[in-house]
């Protein structure tokens, strides 16, 4: 199997290790190097997983996954090439890392070796997650379509043109937290109603997940599943209405270029 070593094993560093591992990924084949000893430890008495350092993770690998910071990478890059990379064993670099374009990996690596850069998200820790792969200029067919199938074991994979990965990271790679914080409004404005947190809680959790269930395996636009909701003079048009003139679309479209924009930034201060 894939040799895998992840690089930063903080929030998606986990999540991949995790989803990994559900989809019945072998542990021996999987090696984590975290700078914190103390989470590391955490890693390793979780999921049974080795911790080593970078030069070690990264010799034995066929696969080096960048799990950090924009900020730590530019030196956890320049670490992984002093290592004994193997030309022969066609091994390659994966980067997690929002907003940090390919072009600044490769010229730091030994000459022409292949980087992919890849947007995950969070659901991959449950096999539900998405990530969207964009070929670096050494990358190959074979390069992306073995990380295509390690990544298709936690979720769904698209390719784009690495010019759209800003666009990607602002909707897919951040999209969970804006339905989480929808939830959590939801909840609150249960409770503001006389609900009970648990009831509200149960309730928002399990619309969330049958609507996203409906989405998923319907043939229907989200607009067809939600005129189907919305009863003429109902409540439902009383509650969109309210959304609407409080600026719910605007919102989303303010938010998401904020995102877009930030990402781009984070690519080019990360030296
Ligand atoms: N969290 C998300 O939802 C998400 C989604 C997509 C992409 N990303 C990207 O993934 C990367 C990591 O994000 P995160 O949320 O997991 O951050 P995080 O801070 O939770 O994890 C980063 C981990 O890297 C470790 N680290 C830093 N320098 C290191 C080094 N030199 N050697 C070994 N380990 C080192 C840190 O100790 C930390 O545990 C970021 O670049 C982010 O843009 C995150
Ligand atoms: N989490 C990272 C961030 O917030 C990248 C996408 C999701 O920067």
């Amino acid at each position: 199997m894939t040799r895998i070593a992840v690089i930063g094993g903080g929030r998606i560093g986990e999540a991949l290790i995790a989803g990994l591992l559900e989809s019945g990924h072998a542990v021996r084949d999987l090696v984590v190097a975290e700078k914190f000893e103390s989470r590391a430890a955490e890693l390793a008495s979780t999921y049974g997983i080795l911790t080593t350092s970078i030069s070690e993770a990264s010799e034995n690998a066929d696969v080096i996954v960048l799990a950090v910071k924009p900020g730590d990478a530019e030196s956890v890059v320049t670490e992984i090439a002093k290592t004994d990379l193997d030309g022969e064993r066609e091994q390659l670099i994966v980067s997690l890392i929002a907003g940090v374009p390919t072009a600044k990996f490769e010229p730091k690596l030994p000459a022409g070796f292949p980087v992919i850069r890849v947007m995950p998200n969070t659901p991959m820790l449950v096999g539900e997650g998405v990530s969207v792969l964009a070929p670096g200029r050494y990358a190959k067919a074979e390069h992306l379509e073995l990380v295509r199938t390690i990544l298709s074991s936690v979720g769904k994979v698209v390719t784009v043109k690495e010019n759209q990965l800003d666009a990607v990271t602002a909707v897919s790679g951040s999209g969970p937290a804006y339905f989480f914080l929808v939830a959590e409004a939801m909840v609150d404005a249960g409770v503001g109603l006389g609900l009970s947190r648990d009831v509200a809680s149960a309730l928002v959790v399990q619309t969330m997940v049958g609507s996203a269930a409906m989405l998923d395996r319907s043939d229907e636009t989200p607009t067809e599943l939600r005129y189907a909701v919305t009863s003429p003079g109902g409540t439902t048009a009383a509650a969109v209405r309210e959304l609407e003139s409080n600026g719910l679309r605007a919102a989303f479209f303010h938010a998401l270029s904020a995102a877009k924009d930030r990402s781009t930034e984070m690519g080019i201060t990360a030296e």
